[in-house]
């Protein structure tokens, strides 16, 4: 049975367990739920807090896991991120009150609040910076007013906390994050379960971020309207009843498929239809 590690908390744990929803999983009907076990798909799923989910994949206990890209840098586990899934996206930055902090460079001799402790000292380490750093657990921006710290180091998202608490970016973000599918590092990548689980979750990303469009062309417009939707491999051409006509069929990006209509419907196409897709497996 695959053991699968999935966040019970915070901003990971809802997109989480609704991807696996979409992917065919069985899921936990209530939060104080620990482990599930999915006897259809023979995966056990561990509710575990995001920061630790690293850890215990590096251990070898569990098979795999889905956390933040940061959280798995930050843990410092011998696990690495094999697939990453385009949910809870952030930056992390330095930020500060503005005018006291212009660069990282500035950073030498100041104090750092941050709940990720490992990236940040490693950034230091890295550029050569010689400054404190203090852990909290939370509500990092607050370490300034209350002079804790001179710096904090955190997630941004939207920038509302930071801009709330009065503080500004300093320089570029140290990192940028997403949910990712993580392994104990050097895994051998054959294992069966592990690959069928990475395919369920790849058409649900696919699913999420293409739609099916089909439409009727001339002939004489046909190379032009390919090269407008060209689909994954090669789009799908079926001749019509009346003749110098064809139906195509192609997935095109989501985000791009009210341009591609207008450029089709400029060329000539016309019947030209949208449906999303639910599932599929490339
Ligand atoms: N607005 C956000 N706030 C916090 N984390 C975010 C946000 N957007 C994305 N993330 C990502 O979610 C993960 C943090 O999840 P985690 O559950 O540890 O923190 P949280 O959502 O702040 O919950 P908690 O209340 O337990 O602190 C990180 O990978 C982080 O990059
Ligand atoms: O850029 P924003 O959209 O404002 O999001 C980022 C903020 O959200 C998180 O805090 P959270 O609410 O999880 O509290 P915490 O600091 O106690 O974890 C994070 O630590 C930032 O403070
Ligand atoms: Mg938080």
């Amino acid at each position: 049975m695959l053991r699968i590690a999935v966040p019970n908390k915070g901003s990971l744990s809802g997109p989480a367990a609704e991807m696996l929803h979409e992917a065919g999983y069985q899921q936990r009907r209530e939060s104080k739920e620990l482990r599930i076990v999915d006897p259809v798909n023979e995966v056990e799923f561990f509710y575990l807090r995001p920061r630790d989910i690293a850890i215990y994949v590096a251990s070898g206990r569990l098979d795999i896991g889905i956390t933040g890209r940061d959280l798995l840098i930050d843990s410092g586990a011998d696990a690495e991120e094999i697939l990453p899934l385009g949910f809870a996206r952030s930056t992390f930055r330095f930020a500060a009150k503005p005018g006291t902090v212009t660069s990282p460079a500035d950073l030498a001799g100041k104090t750092v609040a941050t709940s990720y402790e490992g990236i940040v000292a490693a950034y230091l380490a890295e550029h050569g910076i010689d400054a404190s750093v203090v852990h909290l657990d939370g509500a990092v921006e607050t370490a300034i007013q209350l002079g804790v710290a001179q710096v904090i180091a955190d997630v941004v998202e939207t920038g509302t906390s930071l801009r709330n608490a009065g503080l500004e970016v300093v320089g570029d973000p140290i990192m940028t994050s997403e949910a990712v599918v993580v392994r104990r590092t050097g895994t051998d990548g054959e294992d069966p379960k592990v690959r069928q689980f990475l395919r369920r979750l790849q058409g649900v990303l696919v699913a999420r971020t293409y739609v099916m469009m089909d439409y009727d062309c001339r002939v004489e417009q046909l190379e032009k309207a390919v090269a407008l939707t060209p689909g994954l491999e090669s789009p799908t051409v079926s001749p019509l009843h009346n003749e110098g006509w064809v139906a195509v069929r192609a997935m095109v990006p989501s985000k791009e498929a009210q341009r591609i209509m207008d450029d089709l419907y400029d060329i000539g196409a016309r019947a030209i239809l949208t449906t999303a897709i639910h599932a599929c497996r490339l």
